[in-house]
Order: C-alpha cells, then sequence, then structure tokens
C-alpha cells in the first residue's frame, strides 16, 4: 500500500509526525522528573504500546526496566468486548516495584482500568499510567491516568501503534480512519 493509498483511507491526520515526537519527549520528561532516583519498571501494552514505549524510553535520562504484556479487547473490530484477555503475562515479579504502564490510547477504558486492578494485586510500590492519546467522551469507567498526550475526539484512530484489523500500525502520525473503510 503507498502513501497515497493510506490518505484515502483517512479523513484527516489528527496529530502529526512533528506532533507525535513532541508529545512523547515532553511525557518522557515529566516521567524524569517523577522518577529521578526511583527503580522503574515500565510496563508496556501489546501491541499498540509499541510505538510509543520505543519512543518513550529512548527519550528518558531515568534508568528504566521494560516489560511487556499482551492483552486484547478489541479482536478486529471498533468496539471493546469489554472482556480483557491475557495474550501474553509478564516475566517480572512486582513485588516493591515502581510499575509505569504505557499505552498507546484509552477509548472505553476498559483495557487500562482492568489491567491497573490486575497489577495492584501483585505488590508492587506503585502503579500510574501513561498514555499517548485519551478519549474523554469514549470512556465508560473512572481511571486515574498520571500522564496524558492528548485528549481526542470519539472517532477511531489508526497509526502510531494503533491498527484496524492489524493495518495502519506503521504509520508514523495518527489519523482517523474514514467510515468507508469499517462499515
Ligand atoms: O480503553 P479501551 O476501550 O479498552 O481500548 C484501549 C485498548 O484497545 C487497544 O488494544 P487492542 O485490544 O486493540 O489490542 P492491540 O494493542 O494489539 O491493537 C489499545 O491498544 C488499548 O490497549
Ligand atoms: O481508536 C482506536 N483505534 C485503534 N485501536 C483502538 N483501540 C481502542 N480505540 C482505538
Ligand atoms: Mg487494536
Amino acid at each position: 500500500m503507498d502513501a497515497q493509498d493510506v490518505r484515502n483511507d483517512l479523513t484527516h491526520v489528527l496529530m502529526s509526525t512533528e506532533e507525535v515526537q513532541a508529545t512523547v519527549r515532553d511525557l518522557a520528561a515529566q516521567i524524569d522528573r517523577d522518577y529521578e532516583g526511583k527503580d522503574l519498571l515500565i510496563v508496556a501494552v501489546l501491541k499498540g504500546a509499541v510505538m510509543v514505549v520505543a519512543d518513550l524510553t529512548r527519550a528518558l535520562h531515568t534508568h528504566v526496566e521494560m516489560d511487556f504484556m499482551a492483552v486484547s479487547s478489541y479482536g478486529s473490530g471498533t468496539k471493546s468486548s469489554g472482556v480483557v484477555r491475557i495474550l501474553k503475562d509478564l516475566d517480572a515479579d512486582l513485588t516493591g516495584r515502581h510499575v509505569l504502564i504505557v499505552e498507546d490510547i484509552i477509548d472505553s477504558g476498559l483495557t487500562l482500568s482492568w489491567l491497573k486492578a490486575n497489577l495492584e494485586t501483585r505488590g508492587p510500590a506503585s502503579v500510574e499510567i501513561c498514555t499517548l492519546l485519551r478519549k474523554p467522551d469514549a470512556m465508560k469507567v473512572e481511571i486515574d491516568v498520571k500522564y496524558v498526550g492528548k485528549d481526542i475526539p470519539n472517532e477511531f484512530v489508526v497509526g502510531y501503534g494503533l491498527d484496524y484489523a492489524e493495518k495502519y500500525r506503521n504509520l508514523d502520525f495518527v489519523g482517523t480512519l474514514a467510515p468507508h473503510v469499517y462499515s
């Protein structure tokens, strides 16, 4: 698929490459400030968070360890099923650790509220959340999110890790998917 084909699948660019990079750098600066001198374990949620976590961790000065968890609640559609499945669990023991969950997007909030509660049962010193994007109008549950890159409208978005039916993850910007692609 060439660049023009991708543009035909989008109604507009929501975050340009430059805006994505500046936002990630700003999140990293906040995290550096808050975790200075602490032992930080970054937990990235596969697959969507791969781009964010790769750029975010490289922008950090704080020493971190990284671990990965795969959960899925969307399958191949555009609506959360609300049922979260662990596809791959963490390798790390969370006892006494400062944990920061890194996500690409909080939409209904169902994935993160389930995941945060799950990690909190494992004896960590703290569990916080960092997300590049959040859809305040779509959230079905209250979650306390310490680091938010950008609040966005309630539209289905793709790119920079975010997929529709596994496509578009490798775009280096975020765009709004045109309804003709999924309806
Ligand atoms: O707030 P929510 O409504 O729960 O939605 C957010 C979650 O949905 C997406 O993951 P998905 O289940 O599509 O898996 P993926 O990361 O592999 O695409 C996204 O990466 C978040 O993890
Ligand atoms: O808007 C979205 N785009 C891609 N994946 C998602 N998972 C939750 N919301 C979204
Ligand atoms: Mg997905």
